[in-house]
């Protein structure tokens, strides 16, 4: 699926520019084009590709410092200029954007779903959000901020993917020395599921292509993205066992938000060599991820990809009433309601971020 994308804020700008260097050092093509945009200059400079700083007027190049009231402010104020940012990237090939946001962040998290509201007025191509949540351990400014935009989020975008920090770390590590492992972890995934999409001429119909992400997609709400890999035989026959348990494997252990496997709607791409990858087993995996997801919309196809593995991709629409996403809303709920209380004494109060920050 030919992509653009539009990384907000630090995180957002991050694992744009590791989506793009893994288009580019696969050779898929499906990263068109891509633009950085914030409030703080520092986080733009190392991009690789146009930036554009937003609220100069109100906070100087400096960022918004968690507060994602002021985050939403400033895109409104200076979504123009993103726009134009944007003239010339998106052309008549261009099949989706995505724009990339930390969701605990202020720019992010703030200016994300302001920004995909003003390019769906705009653009007739889907417009989704690839959403990065906070780890359980981040501080309650950053789980305030998701919860607050996470619906406003879906509501705004055809649909937003979440990836949750968490389920990257490896143990023991901290989240910030993570950092690196995680945005290329997710740019691989994210990556090859835009280059399933890409159809390739002179292949056989079982391969995926961007309408099926695109349907996959759209009911829009939460969607989430699992992948497994394993060694590949030579026979194709010999890869039945592997399709089954790699997809099992990225639903249940593999997955971009843990416990997502109550879904409307899947897509399953199985990509490796066209001649070991078995339509059997392509096929008894589609109807595994129908049983447990208890979803009838589940599509399946494979990938042509020249690799001695085999990978599971399976992509999940609909998954809001999940566990994960009704762990983390409690979560974030409570967080709000604290902060609530120690600041006003009165949890239904309408609490302001500045607030926040001289608590934490
Ligand atoms: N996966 C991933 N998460 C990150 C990265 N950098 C920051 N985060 C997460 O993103 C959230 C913070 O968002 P940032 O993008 O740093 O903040 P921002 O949107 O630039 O907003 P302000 O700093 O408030 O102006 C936290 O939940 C961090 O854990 C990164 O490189 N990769």
């Amino acid at each position: 699926m030919k992509t653009v994308l539009i990384g907000v804020g630090q995180a957002g700008g991050k694992l744009t520019a590791a989506l793009q260097s893994f288009d580019q050092q696969m050779g898929f093509g499906a990263v068109l084009d891509a633009v950085g945009v914030n409030t703080a200059k520092t986080d733009l400079q190392s991009l690789p590709f146009e930036t554009v700083l937003i609220g100069q007027d109100r906070v100087n190049g400096h960022g918004v410092g968690g507060d994602n009231e002021l985050g939403a402010e400033v895109m409104e104020s200076d979504k123009t200029e993103v726009m134009s940012a944007l003239d010339g990237r998106v052309t008549a090939k261009t099949e989706s954007i995505f724009v990339v946001a930390g969701l605990g962040g202020g720019s992010g998290s703030g200016g994300a779903p302001v920004l995909a509201k003003a390019l769906r007025r705009v653009y007739d191509i889907p417009v989704y959000v690839l959403g990065i949540l906070p780890g359980e351990d981040e501080g309650a400014m950053y789980q305030v901020n998701a919860g607050r935009s996470l619906k406003t989020i879906a509501r705004e975008s055809d649909a937003v993917l979440l990836v949750d920090n968490d389920a990257f770390r490896s143990s023991g590590e901290s989240m910030r020395a993570g950092y690196d492992a995680i945005n290329d972890a997710i740019a691989k995934r994210v990556g090859l599921l835009l280059a399933a999409g890409e159809a390739v001429e002179g292949v056989g119909e079982s391969v995926v292509d961007s309408s099926e992400l695109i349907n996959t997609l759209r009911a829009g709400g939460i969607a989430a993205l699992g992948y497994a890999s394993a060694e590949a035989s030579d026979v194709a026959e010999e890869n039945i066992n592997a399709v089954m348990s790699t997809t099992r494997r990225a639903v249940l252990t593999g997955t971009s938000l843990p416990d997502a496997s109550t879904a409307d709607s899947a897509l399953v791409v199985v990509a490796g060599r066209p001649e070991v990858v078995p339509r059997k087993g392509v096929e008894r995996a589609r109807r595994w991820v129908e049983d447990e997801t208890g979803s009838t919309q589940v599509r399946g196809g494979d990938f042509p990809l020249e690799s001695g593995r085999l990978a599971s991709l399976v992509l999940l629409g609909g998954v809001e009433r999940s566990g994960r996403v009704e762990s983390f809303m409690e979560r974030a709920r409570e967080a709000i309601e604290e902060a609530d209380t120690v600041v006003r004494g009165d949890p239904t109060e309408q609490w302001a971020n500045d607030e926040l920050e001289d608590l934490l």
